[in-house]
């Protein structure tokens, strides 16, 4: 059934039948809404020229707007505030409520064009995956944030926000999954990391390269729609909490302790950094061995390393070593072993999401 849009108090406040707000309202304008979590996107520091020591999340989301107007030149937009913290303080409640408000007021909304989140750059890269794997229909979902404060000089949230929702609303940018927006480039949630703690061209995909990029505002898709290989699409629609899924690092002189520690303080699951391809010392391979035949504990083996993959050599569920994690790097393992458990997948279909060829469906 069509959706209503309601004028409220103000002649620039609308609300629509799901109870969102909407700051303008131009019939012939695509329809947004705009999750905000907070991050430095929303920071505030009182020297315009800090880059860190600032206020991550301390401004609202019609401050955002209010700083690039233009958005409503291109869009009707409806903000949900769903929280406004550093993304350190982004926790997996959180990114469950944002995939079902994204599939319930956005996938189900045939007058809305998609979705974009604003939020902290630091943890960002988990945010995307979730969203790209439990988000299911074609419309775009982007993930935006800035690494100047709002009150930096040449703070690059305004310009990141606007090319943002340029992206959500382009036909182009459909049947893509989540995607990251932010200096002028656009690059699949699957692939995106955070590749430098301090710079504007931080978030980059090395080996897998860019999807586009934005001219002048206007964005540019150098292939057609692609799927990334291996990627299955989640329904958790039922899910209401994710395990604990712990990430433990490999490094000269590593303690078996760490990993029976995360065993015994409740881990449902275990994502290893390893060195090099996947590598951990003789010794801590055993205390993998160990949790996995006696605790049932699921341990993925992912890299410490930047870019490349942990390969996988066949997976044998009598034979107690760990999964190998592909391309995923350990964030993005940790994200998709904590989906996984909260669907109660078995070790198999667990090992099936990692090496791309998952039998189940959702
Ligand atoms: N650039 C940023 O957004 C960093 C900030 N600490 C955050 O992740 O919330």
């Amino acid at each position: 059934s069509p959706i209503v849009y309601r004028q409220e108090a103000s002649p620039f406040v609308f609300t629509n039948s799901n109870g969102l707000n909407f700051t303008q309202m131009n019939t012939t304008l695509p329809n947004v809404t705009i999750f905000a979590t907070g991050g430095t996107i929303a920071g505030s520091s009182s020297s315009n020229t800090a880059t860190t020591g600032y206020t991550a999340g301390a401004l609202g989301i019609l401050t955002l707007l209010d700083a690039v107007p233009e958005v409503l030149n291109i869009s009707n937009v409806a903000g949900v505030q769903i929280s406004n913290v550093g993304s350190p303080d982004v926790t997996s409640s959180i990114l469950v409520q944002i995939a079902h408000q994204i599939n319930n007021v956005v996938c189900n909304d045939p007058t809305m064009a998609g979705a974009v989140v604003t939020h902290g750059t630091d943890t960002l890269e988990e945010t995307a995956f979730f969203l790209d794997a439990t988000v299911n229909c074609e419309k775009p979902v982007i993930i935006v944030g800035a690494m100047r404060p709002a009150t930096a000089i040449s703070a690059d949230g305004p310009f990141n926000l606007l090319e943002a929702v340029s992206v959500a609303i382009n036909p182009a940018a459909r049947n893509r999954g989540a995607m990251v927006v932010m200096n002028d480039r656009i690059v699949s949630a699957y692939y995106v990391t955070k590749t430098n703690a301090n710079t504007m061209d931080t978030f980059k995909a090395y080996e897998q390269g860019n999807l586009g990029t934005l001219i002048s505002n206007t964005p540019y898709f150098f292939y057609p729609p692609v799927t990334p290989t291996g990627k299955a699409a989640y329904d958790i629609r039922n899910v209401t909490a994710i395990p604990r899924v712990d990430i433990l690092m490999s490094y000269q002189d590593m303690s078996n302790d760490t990993l029976y520690s995360a065993v015994s303080s409740g881990a449902k699951g275990i994502v290893i950094a390893g060195s090099g391809a996947g590598s951990t010392s003789s010794n801590f391979s055993l205390a993998m061995q160990d949790v996995i035949t006696m605790h049932g504990i699921p341990i993925i083996d992912s890299t410490r390393v930047m870019s490349g993959e942990v390969s996988n050599s066949g997976f044998d569920p009598e034979d107690p070593s760990p999964i190998s994690s592909g391309f995923l790097n350990p964030y993005k393992s940790r994200v998709l072993l904590g989906i996984l458990l909260a669907q109660m997948r078995n070790v198999t279909e667990i090992a099936g999401a990692f090496n791309g060829s998952a039998t189940f469906v959702g």
